[in-house]
């Protein structure tokens, strides 16, 4: 192509709505523009080098990477410039004109116009390049991908307002040039020492060096001194390698922000060099807000890894388990080699080792804010607590240690805050009680309310309450915890051998045996509707409850796995009664079949209203309801 080749391309929509939300929003952050390219331009340092591994020719003989920072106060511009791997024409239309990420119409679909609230939300999207655009009215990118002829570069060039020129260039150095034109108010970046101070606070720890250019005054030197060479700003090591003392809390947020393109500040992090055996050195980031496509599973993951301080990969999933997405962080091995790819890394042995090693560093820190920092680990359980169920199902050997980390809304704690802790319901179970008990359902309020807690919270026994889609499936996987077997409330009939006293047991005899024949004329009132009928002594203000066999899926999963499609084998549904319940003593004594027969109907479609079930006949159940309010009405 030559260089009449110059043509006109719109920015997807996506780019636009994101140009525009990105330069209101952020603005009283501008100055991050700067991090977002110097943390393009190193990644793209990185990316050289580790192809130069299998192909020296692309260091075109220089293989010294830096980034370099211009200015000029006249013209108001700034230059940020790489050798690193550069960009082809068709790399530049795809990354610098779509935003390549998947979820990003739903992103953009949660922002509210707030601005406070917006920047939030952009700042766990990731900014990136377009950062730029805060601060220039025009931005123009001249980059060639290393290896390629010097006839092969290309200038990218936008206002940022809905489209990009793109024309093929001579460039002679490998690498990315980006030329930012201040918007008029913005020339206060345009200077030596501002720029220098943006560096020191935002890229120290860049482990490439990033030179910036000195004031006119300064550069000229003293008459007769010679020139003198010009010094890194940043520390240009890579930061992980430096000791813990000699690193503060800045120096590791502002390298998380880095690695993690997240815009606020993580939880907590784990810094360690491990020697012996096995010979490698992890940073490991717990993020403080969850990432906008935390659900998606396919979507990127944090860990990168580096070998001998190359860079070798990003998203090296191989070393921490799906429920520990949300980790960040890097990974540098002395022991792989620099020629390791994915498919070597699944059968290695030491990956699977380190593996190990990382998930109990990562559990352990987070047992340790638990009991050291219960607040900053509420607000972790918040943001990942969904995430981290996921744990059992996946890694069987650590389930007991993941089980301890879950937090729970129960019968007993304030509201809807998940924060009983497994250990703390043990440590309260009452006298006696051998197992766990929890009930799901679609949200708290139907949960919290649902009759079959009425035996429970009678006795003071605490029960879980589970909200959350994933959780049956979960505790299904749990089994058990502390040697104590989850039970859910909702099925199999109520377990008085562990739970009540000799005289309730009698009770409950006496109950059974003088309502036989009541048992019976439901159960005939009934008949394909429900698999049994039997008394029940769990029930204290309702007239009735649906139980499921003990092993078959709760209603709750059952209504989600069918909303899903899937259809699911009849459960082994029984209707128990509350022969105390004024309902029920009416119903016994109900001579009329006619209406014996509408009242156990419209009982048992109340136990199934009640647990949050859909009616199969809603409208029957209406006419019944109606029949009998124009009875009582006469
Ligand atoms: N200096 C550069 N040299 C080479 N490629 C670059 C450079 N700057 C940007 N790119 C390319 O453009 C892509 C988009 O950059 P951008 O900063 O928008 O997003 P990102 O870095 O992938 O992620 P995020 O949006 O989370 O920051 C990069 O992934 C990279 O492929």
């Amino acid at each position: 192509m030559n260089a009449a080749s110059k043509e006109t391309l719109g920015f997807k929509t996506e780019v636009k709505q994101l140009l525009h939300l990105m330069i209101h929003s952020l603005y009283s952050n501008k100055e991050i523009f700067l991090r977002e390219l110097v943390s393009n331009a190193s990644d793209a340092c990185d990316k050289l080098r580790f192809e130069a591994l299998q192909n020296d020719a692309l260091l075109e003989g220089g293989a010294d990477l830096k980034i370099d920072i211009h200015f000029d106060k006249d013209a108001r511009t700034v230059t940020i410039e790489d050798n690193g791997i550069g960009m082809t024409r068709d790399d530049v239309i795809n990354h610098l004109g779509t935003i390549a990420k998947s979820g990003t119409a739903e992103f953009l679909g949660k922002l509210s116009g707030d601005q406070k609230k917006d920047s939030q939300l952009i700042g766990q999207f990731g900014v990136g390049f377009y950062s730029a655009f805060i601060v220039a009215d025009n931005v123009v990118v001249e980059t060639r991908r290393a290896g390629e002829d010097a006839a092969n570069a290309v200038r990218w060039e936008s206002a940022g307002e809905g489209e990009f020129s793109l024309e093929n260039i001579e460039k002679a150095e490998r690498g990315t040039r980006i030329v930012l034109h201040l918007k008029e108010g913005e020339e206060e970046f345009a200077d030596s020492f501002r720029l220098q101070s943006l560096i020191k606070k935002y890229s120290d720890h860049i482990a490439i060096p990033v030179f910036v250019q000195a004031d006119a005054e300064e550069a000229a030197g003293e008459e007769g001194e010679e020139a003198k060479a010009p010094e890194a700003v940043n520390q240009a090591k890579a930061m992980w390698t430096r000791s813990k003392s000699d690193l503060t809390d800045e120096d590791y947020t502002e390298f998380y922000k880095h690695i993690s393109h997240d815009w606020n500040a993580p939880l907590t992090w784990m810094h360690n060099r491990v020697e012996g055996k096995l010979d490698y050195t992890s940073l490991l980031y717990i993020p403080a807000k969850a990432p906008f496509d935390i659900w998606n599973r396919d979507a990127s993951r944090g860990l990168k890894l580096y070998v001998q301080r190359v860079f070798i990969m990003d998203d090296a999933e191989q070393f921490l388990p799906l429920y520990l997405r949300f980790v960040k962080g890097v990974l540098d091995s002395n022991d792989l080699s620099l020629n390791v790819s994915r498919e070597i890394l699944q059968q290695d042995k030491q990956v699977d080792s380190m593996r190990s090693a990382l998930v109990k560093r990562v559990l352990d820190t987070l047992e340790k804010t638990a009991k050291n920092e219960p607040e900053k680990y509420q607000s972790f359980w918040d943001q990942f607590g969904e995430v981290l169920k996921e744990g059992p199902a996946e890694d069987f050997a650590n389930r007991e240690k993941i089980a301890g980390l879950f937090r729970f809304a129960t019968t007993l704690s304030e509201g809807e805050t998940e924060n009983v802790g497994l250990a703390d319901y043990v440590a309260r179970m009452r006298e006696g009680q051998k197992k766990i008990y929890f009930i799901t359902g679609d949200n708290h309020a139907a949960v919290s309310t649902s009759p079959h807690l009425e035996y429970f919270k009678r006795k003071n026994i605490e029960v879980l309450l589970l909200t959350d889609r994933v959780d049956e499936w979960m505790v299904s996987h749990l089994a058990d915890f502390d040697g104590k077997v989850f039970q859910d409330v909702t099925k199999g009939e109520l377990d008085l051998d562990e739970l009540a006293d000799d005289t309730e047991k009698d009770q409950q005899k006496a109950l059974e045996d003088s309502h036989k024949d009541l048992v019976e004329r439901i159960e005939k009132a009934l008949e394909g509707e429900v698999k049994s009928v039997r008394v029940t002594s769990r029930l204290t203000d309702s007239p009735a409850c649906m139980v499921v066999g003990q092993y078959d899926m709760g209603g709750h999963l059952r209504r989600m796995m069918e909303a899903a499609g899937q259809k699911m084998p009849e459960p082994e549904i029984a209707l128990e009664v509350n022969p105390s319940h004024p309902l029920i003593e009416r119903l016994d004594q109900e001579q009329d079949e006619e209406r014996f027969v509408d009242l156990a109907r419209l009982i048992h479609a109340q136990a199934q209203l009640a647990e949050g079930s859909q009616l199969k006949q809603p409208a029957l159940y209406v006419a019944r309801l109606n029949k009998l309010l124009l009875d009582l009405m006469k």
